[in-house]
């Protein structure tokens, strides 16, 4: 049995990457206000457009946090924060959102996105995927550099250098292993299973902009930020 050890310099990145996605949260009053008292439907979409407009913030922030990020060509970081920001808005929402919400607002929070004019074809795999995530018990290490990971996708659309980004992307996945196997020493394919939901991921992205073009058709306004990150005119 191969002994797992975890080198000073992974220990450092790792300590890095929690700090980074520790330290950026989202303002608790925008979170809370899901919470208060019955909202129109209209109400909560606008609430859920607040709130990912502050996870977008958040999600570049980290970002920007991540070691070697910022030396990469700029056009490339562009593209990666466009190409991973719903799958990065999604896996941190899941990750969040059972933490933040204390157990008997689950359900009035999942009230709200459901009568938010999300339809039903995307809440479904939304809910599947938030559950999936939920039932991994994933530490805050595995959060952390699992949302790196994804960010730090080679393969996004119209990234020039895939190489440099393959660099980054490297250590992390390394580093994500060893905890997985020192945390979880019962489930040897738990790592697997972690990159599997990055695939599940991607079909929520699909639908993310199927339900973006039906959200501009009923006149949904969004925010000048997710304009810009979602590609929507
Ligand atoms: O809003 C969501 N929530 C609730 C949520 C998210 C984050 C925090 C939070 N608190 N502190 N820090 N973060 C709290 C509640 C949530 C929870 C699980 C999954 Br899976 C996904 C979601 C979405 C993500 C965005 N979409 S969206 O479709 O992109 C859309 C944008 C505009 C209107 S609809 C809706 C579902």
């Amino acid at each position: 049995k191969e002994k797992v050890e975890i080198t000073k310099e992974q220990k450092a990145l790792t300590k890095v990457i929690v700090e980074a996605y520790n330290r950026h949260q989202i303002p608790q009053d925008v979170a809370k206000k899901l919470l208060q008292d019955q909202y129109s439907v209209e109400e909560n979409f606008l609430l859920l457009t607040e709130m990912a407009t502050s996870q977008v913030q958040v999600i570049v922030e980290f970002t920007k946090s991540i070691p070697g990020f910022l030396s990469l060509d700029h056009e490339d970081q562009i593209a990666l924060l466009k190409g991973s920001a719903v799958e990065a808005m999604f896996l941190r929402s899941a990750q969040v959102f059972s933490k933040k919400m204390p157990n008997g607002h689950n359900g009035i929070l999942e009230e709200r996105i459901r009568k938010s004019g999300i339809s039903e074809e995307f809440i479904t795999p939304m809910f599947n995927f938030y559950k999936s995530i939920i039932g991994l018990h994933m530490s805050l290490e595995e959060q952390a550099l699992l949302t790196a990971i994804t960010i730090l996708t080679p393969d996004r659309p119209y990234v020039k250098d895939h190489q440099a980004v393959e660099k980054l992307q490297e250590p992390m996945l390394d580093v994500l292993r060893k905890v997985c196997v020192l945390q979880h020493p019962q489930e040897p394919q738990y790592f697997a299973r972690l990159l599997g939901r990055l695939t599940e991921l991607r079909t929520l992205t699909h639908y993310h902009a199927e339900m973006l073009t039906s959200w501009r058709m009923n006149d949904h306004k969004f925010t000048p930020l997710l304009c810009e990150i979602w590609d929507v005119q």
